[in-house]
C-alpha cells in the first residue's frame, strides 16, 4: 500500500509532461545551440574574410608601390640615384613594412667592373658581390642591386648580384619573360639581421621604345628591375593593424606565400602555435562546442599564391552559449515546474475524480431512473411525433382542418381545409374571434355558453355553426377545441380541429324534417305536433290567451281511397293539406295526425273567431278537387277542443278534439262540434268496446243471426245473410255498427271474419243436412279480410271442412274493396269464383258505382242499398233502384234489394223485376234456431202478406 501510495504521488501525466518538456527543451537547446554556432560561424567567417581581404589589399598596395616605382623608370627613361632616392623616400616613410626599394641593373661583367669602380668613388667599401658575399665572379649577366633606398640598414644588399641567388634569378627570369610583376618565395633577406624573413616583389624595366611583344624581345630590351624588399611579417602586421584586425584572441591567423601552406612558406602567424589538433570527425565536430573549421582564403599577387588561414582558438564557453544554456536550464526548470503543476492537477483531479466517483455512485440510481424517464419520454415523444405525423397525414387526407387561437381567442392559424372545403375567405378569420364572425353569439344562449366555456379555459366538442361560403351557399361546420397552457400553466390560447358537416347537417335536417313531417303532405307529423302543442300550451299559460285544437277528419275519404285508388287518395290529402294551411295563419300549426285526420293548433285568436275559422276550413275543404281528371267533392268533420275549458288539459286536447270530431261524424259528417264532457262518455264506451272486443272471440261472445233472402217471384226463402252479433255480458247485445268499424280498425276483423265464415258455412251445411235444401248463405267480407293473402285458401279450407257446396256460399263485398287496384281485385275475384261460390256487391249505389267495372268482374249479385229502397216512394230513388235492376239484368246479374220494410216496396221491386229481397218486412235477422224454425215453418212472402 505505501508503495502504491508513493507511486501514486507522481502521476503518469506529470511524468509524460516532464519527459515531453525535457524533450522539447533538448530540441530547443539543440536548435538554439545550432543558431549560436551558426552565428559564431558567421562571425568567424566574417572575421576571416576581413583579414584575408585586408591582407590582399596590402599585397595589392605593395604591388602598387613597385608599379609606381617602375613607372618612374618607364616615364623618365633614365633615373639617377638621387632621383630614385627622392622618389622612394616618402614611400618608405609611408610604408614601413618595405625594407627597401631597389633598382636591379643588368650588366655584363665588364660593365659591372666599371660600375663597381664608379661607385667606389663615392663608397670606397663598395664591392660587387654574390649571395655568399664573395666578390663578383664573371658570368654573362649580372643583376646588380644598384639603387637601394634606404641604404642604411640595407648595406649588405648594396652591390649584390641577385643573379647569384638561384631562386631570385628564376623569379627575375619569369618577370622579364612575362613582363609582369613577380614575387620571390620567402627567403632570408641579405640585409636582415633578425630572424624575420621577407620577399622581393619586382617589375622589369625595359629600354624605352623597345619591342616587347615576345619574351626574347623583352629579354633583349631588359635593363633591370624595380623592386621592393618586403619584411613579410611586418607587412602583414602593418596591414592588420591598419585595418584594426590585429587583436582577436579567438583567432589564429597564418599567412603563407607560395603554392602550399607548408611551414616553410609561413609568412606570418598570430595567435596560438601552428601545431593544431587533428580535425575531429563530423559527429564529434558537432559535439565539440568550440570547434570550427579554419577559414582559408587563397589569392594571387605578383605571380605568387597567398594563403590566408584563420583558425578559431578556444574561447570562453559561457558567453557564446548563454542562449542555449538558458534554454536548457529554463526549459528543464519549466518542464519540472509544469510537471509539478500537472502532477498537482492530476492529484487534484484524482481527488476530484474520487469525489466524482462517489457522487457518481450516489447518483447512479437516480441517473438510471432519469435514463428510464428519458427513454420513456423519448418513447412518448416518438409516439407523439408519430401521432402528430399520423394526425397531419390524416388531416391532409381528410377534409378536416386544424386551428389555433391566441390568448384573446383570435384565430392565428387555420389549415387549408377550412378554406378549400368550407369555401371560406381566410382574410375574414385570421385575427378575429369566433364571435366577431358570428355577432349573434353575443345575444343567443348558444353563443353565451360557448364564450363562457372559453373564458373558463375549458375544452369544448362538436360546436356546430353555419357560415355563408364564398360560393354563396350556407356551409355547416363542427369544431372541437381545447385550451393550451405553457409549462407554467399560463393560458396561451386554444387549438382544435374542425370539419365541414354541411352534407351531414342537410341530411340531419332532412331526417329531422322526415322525422317531424308527414312525407305525403309535408305537414308536421304527430311528433312535431306534440312539440308544437307543448309550445302553444306554454305560450297560452304565459300569455293567458286561448288555445284551440281542431281535429279535422275527411268524410268518406275511405271511399275515395278505395274507389279511386291510393294515388287519387294521396292527391286529395295533399290538396286538403294545402287548403288547411292556407286557411290559418302562418304562426298556427296544421299537422297530419294519421290517414285523413288533420290537426290545427290555433293560438292568439279571440274566442269568437274560432267558429269562423272552422267554417273557413270546411269551405276550403269542400272546394271541388280534381282527381284523375274528374271533379271530386269531399267534406270534413271537425272536432274542436279548447285548452282549459271543460277540464281539457294539455294532454287531452287532441283526445277531446277527436271525441268532438267523432260526434260530428255521428251527426252526419260535414259539421263542426265543440267538445263537451258528455262526448267523453261515448269515447270511453268506444274504448270499453275495443278492449272487450279483443276477448270476445275467445269468450265465445259472438253469435250469428241469419236474415232470410226471399225470391220475389216464388216468395220462398232461397238464402240467408249471416249477420254478426256480439252478446256482451254487461253491454248486452252489441250491434255490428258499434264494433265492426273498431274491429276493422284494430284488425280483429280478420279473426272474427274467419269465425263468421266457418260458423255460417257450418250452419248452412247443417240446415242442408237437416233437409232444408240448398240454401245460399251470404257472408260479409270486410276490406281487411279482402286484402288478406290467405283469403282464398281459408275459404277453400272452410268449404272443405264444413262440406258446404261452394255454390251455397255467397261472399258479399263492397264496391270500395277493389276499386283502388282493379286488376288485382279482378284476379282475386276470379280465383274466388273458381272455387264455385257466388259473389255479391253489397250496398251497391252508395259508393263509386262505376257500371263499367261490373263487366269485368265475375259478379253474380247486386245488392241494392237499403237507403235507396227505403225511399223507394220518391221518384229519384225509385229511378235509381230501377236503373240498378236494369243494369244488373243487363249484365246477367241477380238483384237483391236490402232493407225492404214495406209491402209497397216489395210490390215495387217485384214489378220492376228485382229478383230477391231482404228486410224486416219478411224477417229481421234471427238466431240460428229461430231461423231454422222459420225454415221448418215453410214461411214465404205470401204468408207474410197474409
Ligand atoms: N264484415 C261484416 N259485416 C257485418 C257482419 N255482420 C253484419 N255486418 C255489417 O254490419 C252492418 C250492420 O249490420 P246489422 O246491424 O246486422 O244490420 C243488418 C240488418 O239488420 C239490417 N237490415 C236488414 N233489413 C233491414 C230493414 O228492413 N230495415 C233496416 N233498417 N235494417 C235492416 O241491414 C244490415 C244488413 O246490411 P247489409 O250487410 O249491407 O246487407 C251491416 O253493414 C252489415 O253488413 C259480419 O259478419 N261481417
Amino acid at each position: 500500500m505505501p508503495s502504491s501510495r508513493k507511486s501514486s504521488r507522481i502521476s503518469l501525466a506529470a511524468i509524460l509532461t516532464l519527459m515531453t518538456g525535457l524533450a522539447v527543451t533538448g530540441l530547443l537547446f539543440v536548435a538554439v545551440s545550432a543558431l549560436e554556432y551558426s552565428k559564431m560561424e558567421l562571425s568567424f567567417q566574417q572575421r576571416g574574410h576581413m583579414r584575408a581581404a585586408a591582407i590582399r589589399r596590402g599585397m595589392d598596395d605593395t604591388l602598387e608601390l613597385v608599379t609606381i616605382l617602375n613607372s618612374l623608370f618607364r616615364t623618365m627613361g633614365v633615373v639617377d640615384r638621387e632621383q630614385f632616392a627622392a622618389f622612394t623616400q616618402p614611400l618608405l616613410e609611408r610604408y614601413p613594412f618595405v625594407q627597401a626599394f631597389n633598382f636591379h641593373r643588368v650588366m655584363d661583367t665588364a660593365s659591372a667592373r666599371r660600375y663597381e669602380a664608379e661607385v667606389r668613388k663615392q663608397h670606397p667599401d663598395f664591392v660587387l658581390h654574390d649571395a655568399n658575399r664573395q666578390p663578383l665572379s664573371p658570368r654573362p649577366q649580372h643583376i646588380i642591386v644598384d639603387y637601394l633606398e634606404p641604404l642604411e640598414g640595407n648595406e649588405a644588399a648594396f652591390g649584390l648580384d641577385v643573379a647569384s641567388l638561384p631562386s631570385m634569378a628564376r623569379v627575375i627570369a619569369e618577370a622579364v619573360d612575362s613582363g609582369q610583376p613577380r614575387t620571390t618565395t620567402l627567403m632570408k633577406l641579405e640585409q636582415e639581421r633578425a630572424l624575420q624573413k621577407g620577399f622581393v616583389m619586382m617589375i622589369p624595366v625595359y629600354r624605352a621604345g623597345a619591342e616587347l611583344g615576345t619574351a626574347a624581345q623583352r629579354r633583349a630590351a631588359w635593363l633591370g628591375n624595380t623592386s621592393a624588399v618586403i619584411r613579410s611579417a611586418d607587412l602583414v602586421q602593418k596591414i592588420l593593424l591598419a585595418a584594426d584586425l590585429l587583436d582577436d584572441r579567438e583567432l589564429m591567423l597564418q599567412v603563407y606565400i607560395g603554392d602550399d601552406t607548408r611551414p616553410a612558406n609561413l609568412v606570418y602567424t598570430r595567435g596560438a602555435p601552428a601545431d593544431e589538433p587533428p580535425a575531429p570527425r563530423s559527429f564529434q565536430r558537432w559535439l565539440a562546442f568550440d570547434y570550427r573549421e579554419p577559414f582559408v582564403r587563397t589569392f594571387s599577387a605578383a605571380g605568387k599564391s597567398w594563403h590566408v588561414r584563420v583558425t578559431p582558438l578556444p574561447r570562453p564557453f559561457l558567453p557564446h552559449h548563454l542562449g542555449s544554456l538558458s534554454t536548457l536550464v529554463g526549459g528543464a526548470l519549466f518542464s519540472l515546474l509544469t510537471a509539478a503543476f500537472v502532477n498537482s492537477l492530476a492529484r487534484r483531479s484524482k481527488r476530484v475524480q474520487r469525489l466524482v466517483d462517489e457522487r457518481t455512485e450516489a447518483l447512479k440510481a437516480s441517473n438510471d431512473k432519469l435514463a428510464e424517464d428519458v427513454a420513456a419520454r423519448k418513447r412518448t415523444e416518438e409516439a407523439l411525433q408519430e401521432s402528430e405525423h399520423r394526425f397531419r397525414r390524416l388531416l391532409a387526407l381528410s377534409s378536416d382542418w386544424y386551428w389555433e387561437q391566441d390568448e384573446e381567442f383570435r384565430f392565428t392559424n387555420i389549415t387549408g381545409g377550412f378554406f378549400d372545403k368550407g369555401k371560406q375567405d381566410p382574410k375574414l378569420f385570421i385575427g378575429k374571434t369566433r364571435w366577431e364572425l358570428h355577432p349573434e353569439m353575443w345575444d343567443n344562449r348558444w353563443g353565451r355558453d360557448h364564450r363562457a366555456t372559453m373564458e373558463a379555459h375549458l375544452p369544448f366538442t362538436n360546436l356546430e355553426y353555419s357560415l355563408p361560403g364564398v360560393d354563396g351557399a350556407v356551409h355547416w361546420f363542427s369544431t372541437s377545441g381545447e385550451p393550451v397552457f405553457d409549462r407554467e400553466g399560463k393560458f396561451k390560447g386554444y387549438r382544435g380541429t374542425g370539419t365541414e358537416i354541411t352534407e351531414r347537417k342537410l341530411a340531419e335536417q332532412r331526417i329531422q324534417h322526415i322525422a317531424h313531417h308527414d312525407v305525403l303532405t309535408g305537414l308536421p307529423n304527430r311528433v312535431l305536433l306534440q312539440d308544437r302543442l307543448s309550445q302553444a300550451v306554454a305560450f297560452a299559460n304565459r300569455s293567458g290567451k286561448p288555445l284551440w285544437v281542431m281535429l279535422i277528419d275527411l268524410d268518406r275519404f275511405k271511399f275515395v281511397n278505395d274507389s279511386l285508388g291510393h294515388k287519387a287518395g294521396d292527391q286529395l290529402l295533399k290538396t286538403v293539406a294545402q287548403r288547411l294551411q292556407d286557411s290559418v295563419r302562418e304562426s298556427d300549426t296544421v299537422a297530419r295526425l294519421s290517414g285523413d285526420e288533420f290537426v290545427a293548433i290555433l293560438t292568439e285568436y279571440p274566442e269568437e273567431a274560432t267558429h269562423d275559422i272552422a267554417q273557413r276550413i270546411m269551405r276550403a275543404v269542400t272546394q271541388p278537387a280534381m282527381l284523375e281528371g274528374k271533379e271530386f267533392f269531399v267534406t270534413c268533420s271537425i272536432g274542436v277542443a279548447v285548452y282549459g275549458a271543460d277540464g281539457t288539459s294539455a294532454q287531452r286536447l287532441i283526445e277531446h278534439a277527436d271525441i268532438a270530431m267523432y260526434r260530428a261524424k255521428k251527426l252526419g259528417r260535414n259539421n263542426t262540434q265543440f267538445y263537451e264532457p258528455a262526448m267523453n262518455e261515448e269515447a270511453r264506451e268506444r274504448l270499453r268496446i275495443e278492449s272487450a272486443l279483443r276477448n270476445a272471440l275467445e269468450r265465445q261472445e259472438f253469435v250469428l243471426h241469419y236474415q232470410p233472402q226471399v225470391d220475389l217471384q216464388s216468395g220462398r226463402i232461397v238464402g240467408m245473410e249471416a249477420l254478426l252479433r256480439w252478446q256482451h255480458p254487461e253491454l248486452g247485445m252489441v250491434a255490428p255498427n258499434r264494433f265492426i268499424g273498431l274491429a276493422e280498425e284494430t284488425g280483429l276483423i280478420v279473426e272474427i271474419g274467419a269465425w263468421v265464415l266457418r260458423t255460417a258455412c257450418a250452419q248452412a251445411r247443417s240446415w242442408m243436412d237437416n233437409g232444408h235444401g240448398m240454401l245460399r248463405i251470404a257472408v260479409n267480407l270486410s276490406p281487411r279480410q279482402f286484402s288478406e293473402p290467405q283469403l282464398l285458401s281459408s275459404i277453400a279450407e272452410v268449404l272443405q271442412e264444413t262440406g258446404l257446396p261452394p255454390a251455397c256460399l255467397d261472399i258479399e263485398l263492397t264496391e270500395g274493396l277493389f276499386m283502388h287496384d282493379v286488376a288485382q281485385a279482378v284476379e282475386l275475384l276470379h280465383k274466388l269464383k273458381a272455387l264455385g261460390l257466388a259473389l255479391s256487391i253489397d250496398d251497391f249505389g252508395t259508393g263509386y258505382s262505376s257500371f263499367s267495372y261490373l263487366r269485368h268482374f265475375p259478379i253474380d249479385v247486386l245488392k241494392i242499398d237499403r237507403s235507396f229502397v227505403s225511399d223507394i216512394s220518391e221518384d229519384d230513388e225509385a229511378a235509381i233502384v230501377v236503373s240498378i235492376i236494369a243494369l244488373a239484368h243487363n249484365l246477367k246479374l241477380r238483384v237483391i234489394a236490402e232493407g225492404v220494410e214495406t209491402e209497397s216496396q216489395v210490390d215495387y221491386l217485384r214489378r220492376h223485376g228485382c229478383d230477391e229481397m231482404q228486410g224486416y218486412y219478411f224477417s229481421r235477422p234471427l238466431p240460428a234456431a229461430e231461423f231454422e224454425q222459420l225454415l221448418r215453418q215453410g214461411r214465404d212472402l205470401q204468408t207474410v202478406a197474409a
